[in-house]
């Protein structure tokens, strides 16, 4: 995992922008093919954090990326992007992307492409574009045409890395990789965010290693955003809480419990997934989440009260819970 407290973001851009978050939008409104991906979407991603974008297939993912990018615009709302109208060419210099259909030459070969990219970036960094396809195995003399879809990724990521940008854009940079590669690439973007405060933002179904590789979550489902914060605070706000019942038709919650994310019920045992829980009077037993447990819970239940940093919850808790917890500095 990265650290929050890493080196400043490399820097290309004006003053105004230098503190600007990495991503930030009010009321952003997507349109899907049956109704809004997303809507009035509020959330903000600090500089310098490694993002795991995450949400059921046609949940806005791939659009967000899209907005942020610069290709589409925002059907409502704004979004800026590194303090930015996104595409405008204040970031358009400073942003790498990687689209699901990794857009190459495919005539071009490899040392081409990366040659290309050298000509059309004045900040081009050729060692740190070819450890990428060295790392991956890619002859620099095959023509993209001819490689495999993994192999493109890898091309694609190259290109996007060797730009030095300040924020990377992935939709799903994984998903075509064999785990060798997919190390090899975690690593290269680990070590990018790290040493150069580089924000990554990346879309992924792979909830199992998130927590290995993000430190900074956004969930969206059913056109909201329900998770947007430090994936740290994420899990120590969270808490699977067990009772067991008096009778097995009786209430079993005590009122307060805290902002019920999902219950279950299993005779007289009743369990609770609870943020910000008020008191465990009475409670069997609690216990902590595994990152995953958690973004499950709220992807099985998208109507769950939504942990957004910075802002307020309709249920917030009093001063003392979590909430109140001091945050890192963006
Ligand atoms: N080119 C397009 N034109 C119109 N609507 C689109 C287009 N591409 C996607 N959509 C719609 O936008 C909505 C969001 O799709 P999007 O691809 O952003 O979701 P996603 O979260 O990335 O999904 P996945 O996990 O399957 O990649 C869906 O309703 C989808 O049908």
């Amino acid at each position: 995992m990265t650290s929050s407290s890493g080196p400043a973001p490399a820097h290309h851009g004006d003053d105004a922008s230098a503190t600007a978050p990495a991503l930030e939008a009010v009321g952003l409104g997507l349109h899907g093919r049956d109704g809004w991906a997303l809507r009035d979407g509020s959330f903000t991603v600090p500089r310098g954090r490694v993002v795991g974008l995450v949400g059921p297939n046609g949940a806005g993912k791939s659009s967000l990326v899209a907005v942020a990018a610069g290709l589409r615009p925002a059907d409502a709302g704004v979004l800026r992007v590194l303090g930015h109208v996104p595409g405008s060419p204040a970031v358009l210099p400073r942003i790498g992307t990687l689209f699901q259909d990794r857009p190459l030459e495919r005539r071009f070969t490899v040392a081409e492409t990366l040659r290309l990219g050298r000509d059309l970036n004045p900040n081009w960094n050729d060692a740190a574009a070819r450890a990428i396809v060295d790392n991956c195995d890619v002859p620099l003399k095959a023509r993209v045409g001819r490689l495999s879809t993994g192999q493109r990724t890898c091309v694609a990521l190259a290109l996007a890395l060797g730009k030095q940008p300040d924020l990377l854009l992935l939709d799903e940079p994984m998903a075509d990789l064999d785990p060798q590669r997919r190390r090899a690439l975690t690593g290269a973007l680990m070590t990018r965010a790290a040493e150069h405060g580089t924000t990554i933002v990346m879309s992924t179904h792979t909830l199992s290693e998130l927590h290995l590789v993000c430190d900074y979550v956004l969930l969206t489902a059913r056109g909201r955003i329900l998770i947007a914060d430090d994936t740290e605070f994420v899990q120590a706000a969270h808490s699977l809480i067990t009772y067991t019942c008096p009778a097995p038709a009786a209430p079993s919650l005590p009122p307060q419990a805290g902002t019920v994310i999902e219950t279950r019920r299993s005779g007289r045992v009743h369990t609770a997934l609870v943020c910000f829980p008020l008191s465990t009077e009475g409670a069997a037993s609690t216990s902590s989440l595994s990152l995953e447990e958690i973004l499950l819970a709220y992807l099985r239940n998208p109507q769950a009260s939504p942990l957004i940093a910075g802002s307020t919850r309709d249920d917030a808790p009093s001063a003392g819970t979590p909430d109140s917890h001091e945050r890192p500095t963006q």
